[in-house]
């Protein structure tokens, strides 16, 4: 049997419900891929649970009663004391801070699996070096959540490319939220800052609502495909049409955000008016590989297309090549929402932990 042991930063809404999936399918997986999956680390910003032989179902009081404030070299030394191997490590955080570390993490033998997009989004040169660092140290680097949550983006992006496949445009609704957000507010007379509230509740914003509204988390998720196309593309290039008012966006904390976004409601209140009949709502993402370029926008949009009718959190992604010609292979389905997305880590960390020798 394989053992392999998790390092979890981030124990939110993805975080949590994974310690659930974990501690749930641990017998299936021993049983039907020979992995043993042991969580010896769980950690949020401030403070670190550290248990050798893994967290139980009692991990939140365990937690509350026994976790330590702690620097990464707590973590570090904990592991080689205890030697533990097959180390991987997930980051279900958001945090732009974070990322700094994956470096110093694979130098010290760690694998990574990642939902935050953070690392795969700055510079083209912090992209590469990660990629030479995990290929110098013989280490794996899975990210499949970063687009589309759950759903299988990256891989069939990445797989049509390297084998040859001529990608020419991917074209869809890449947000979980402002799908939910556009669906619910287009049917129903709800507000649109009830809508929002609704969509954070439900786990489907980041956790800082702006990178949504702010067409960043589609930006992101553009630049990650593109760069799994090869293109050498930075996040600055990528023209992002934002939904957030600038004195919102500026220097006001996450916190007086949200108790400002009624001041939305007029805009978008604007926006569904001018809406001609038959049509909704659509913030869609757009790559046009001949043209190497890269556009997060808001669309009026048919609500008798593939686009116009997809329902709740649904993602949309229309991949044309040459060889599907005029019809796009087409992937839909939820695209945000903890239980699809923890899933989707899980995947990666058991596909990972099958690459350990
Ligand atoms: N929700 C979704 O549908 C999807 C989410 N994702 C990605 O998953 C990630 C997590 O999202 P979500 O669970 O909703 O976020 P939450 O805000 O619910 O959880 C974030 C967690 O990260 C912790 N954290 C923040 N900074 C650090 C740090 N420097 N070191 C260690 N832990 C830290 C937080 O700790 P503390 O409480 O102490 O701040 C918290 O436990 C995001 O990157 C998101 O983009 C990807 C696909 C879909
Ligand atoms: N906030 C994101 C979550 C998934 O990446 C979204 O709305 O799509």
């Amino acid at each position: 049997m394989k053992k392999v042991n998790i390092i979890l930063f981030g124990i939110g809404n993805v975080g949590k419900t994974l310690i659930e999936q974990l501690l749930t399918a641990k017998k299936q997986w021993e049983e039907n891929s020979g992995v043993s999956v042991n969580v010896p680390v769980i950690a949020n910003s401030t403070k670190a649970l550290l248990i050798a032989e893994g967290i139980t179902e009692n991990w939140e009081k365990d937690f509350k009663k026994s976790a330590k404030e702690y620097k990464l070299e707590d973590i570090l030394d904990f592991t080689k004391e205890q030697d533990l191997e097959h180390l991987i490590a997930i980051d279900a955080t958001a945090s732009k801070e974070f990322v700094e570390i994956y470096i110093r993490l694979i130098q010290n033998g760690f694998n990574l699996v990642a939902a935050n997009k953070v690392a795969n989004t700055l510079s083209a040169d912090f992209y590469k070096k990660i990629r030479k660092e995990l290929e110098y140290h013989g280490k794996h680097f899975f990210y499949e959540t970063n687009v589309g949550a759950g759903l299988p983006i990256v891989q069939t992006v990445r797989g049509l490319h390297q084998a040859g496949e001529k990608v020419t445009k991917i074209r869809g609704v890449f947000s979980g939220s402002l799908s939910f957000i556009f669906n619910t507010f287009s049917e129903n007379k709800e507000k649109f800052s009830d809508v929002l509230k609704k969509a954070g509740n439900l786990g489907y914003t980041e956790p800082d609502a702006r990178e949504d509204l702010s067409g960043n988390d589609v930006g992101r998720k553009l630049l990650i495909l593109a760069r799994e196309l090869q293109l050498d593309k930075e996040f600055q290039e990528v023209k992002i049409q934002s939904l957030i008012l600038e004195k919102l966006n500026g220097e006001t904390s996450a916190e007086e955000f949200q108790k400002r976004i009624s001041e939305l409601d007029e805009i978008f209140n604007q926006h569904k008016k001018q809406q001609d009949q038959g049509h909704v709502l659509r913030y869609i993402g757009e790559i046009e590989v001949e043209k190497a370029t890269l556009e997060a926008k808001l669309i009026s949009e048919p609500k008798n297309t593939a686009l116009g009718q997809i329902k709740g959190a649904d993602n949309i992604f229309e991949i044309y090549t040459e060889s599907y010609g005029d019809q796009p292979l087409v992937i839909q389905g939820a695209g945000a929402g903890a239980a699809v997305t923890a899933r989707g880590v899980a995947s990666d960390v058991l596909k990972l932990s099958q690459r350990l020798n």
